[in-house]
């Protein structure tokens, strides 16, 4: 059997959780001193930590079969690795800022400086939108390089806007980009690889359901069950048993985690009753 080789995010924003994800998901990437490479011989994978940047390089070239990333990254690389999961944190927008008032539009950017520490995402942008402007690539604190005279706009990833606002930079234009941390995997893998990865893929997404969803289990009379399953229709469709009580059905269900409340309320209402919540550990659907 091949053992998987995968590309894990050893420092940054997208570090811990990713490590969370793949411990909550079974394997074992417990760093005790700073490895650069851990053998999860159980699982049949080996774990290999690198700078999130290089990782889509690694898995495009086909050197490691799989990996987490930023999809900026990703697409800034643009090696030829695939996006196979988007897995809904380091989320951010990736966007252009200048001086408040100088620039409005992309067109705007013609002829000026936009410095970015993403050039290959920032230039495909601007060639797709016929924008001819000269690119300043830093390493970082990109948006401090206006204020320094370097460049006029930035483009840069943007969270919380703090960074941005810090600096005396507004966004402008349509947002370049969504991002959050993604699973990558190779491009052109042979069957055993692939199937392998599918089973990563499967594990991964297994705990994100069980992040976003809770079980939802309750009774309630056959003559409003319709009514109460329209309310918990559940990823494929809710499971009905009969009660031993006449005229009444016991409903199971998944609700996502943040409806849960007002679901419970609207069951109540319609006349469902012993209406139960319940956290899930993991999952495969
Ligand atoms: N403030 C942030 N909020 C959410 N995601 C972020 C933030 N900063 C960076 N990211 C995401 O993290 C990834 C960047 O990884 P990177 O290695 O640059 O992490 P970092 O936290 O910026 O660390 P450093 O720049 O110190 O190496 C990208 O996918 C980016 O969208
Ligand atoms: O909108 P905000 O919540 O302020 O977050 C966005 C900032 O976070 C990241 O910077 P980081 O701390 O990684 O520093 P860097 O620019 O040196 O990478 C990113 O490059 C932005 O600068
Ligand atoms: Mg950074």
């Amino acid at each position: 059997m091949t053992t998987l080789r995968i590309a894990v995010p050893n420092k940054g924003s997208l570090s811990l959780p990713s490590d969370q994800l793949l411990t909550a998901a079974g394997y074992r990437v417990h760093r005790g001193n700073r490895e650069l490479m851990i053998d999860d011989a159980r699982n049949d994978v080996r774990f290999f930590f690198l700078r999130p940047r290089d990782i889509a390089l690694y898995v495009g070239s086909g050197t490691l079969d799989a990996g987490i990333t930023g999809r900026d990254l990703l697409l800034d690389a643009d090696t030829g690795a695939e996006e196979v999961l988007p897995l809904g944190y380091s989320a951010s927008t990736f966007r252009f800022a200048a001086r408040p008032g100088e620039l409005s539009a992309i067109a705007d950017l013609e002829g000026k400086r936009v410095a970015t520490s993403y050039p290959g995402l920032v230039a495909a942008h601007l060639a797709e939108h016929g924008v001819a402007a000269k690119l300043v690539r830093l390493d970082g604190a990109v948006e401090t390089s206006v204020q320094l005279g370097i460049a006029d706009a930035v483009a840069d990833v943007v969270e919380t806007g703090t960074s941005l606002r810090n600096s005396g930079l507004a966004v402008f234009g349509e947002p370049i980009l969504q991002s959050e941390a993604v699973l990558i995997r190779r491009p052109d893998a042979d069957e055993a690889v692939a199937t392998a990865v599918e089973r990563v893929r499967r594990r991964l997404k297994g705990v994100l359901i069980a992040r976003q969803y809770v079980m939802i289990d309750y009774d309630c009379p056959t003559e409003v069950q319709e009514a109460a399953c329209a309310l918990t229709p559940g990823i494929e469709s809710p499971t009905v048993s009969p009660l031993a009580r006449e005229g009444w059905v016991a409903v199971r269900s998944l609700v996502p985690r943040d409806r849960a409340p007002f679901v419970m309320d609207e069951l109540w209402e319609v006349g469902a009753r012993a209406i139960l919540v319940t956290p899930l550990e993991s999952s495969r659907i």
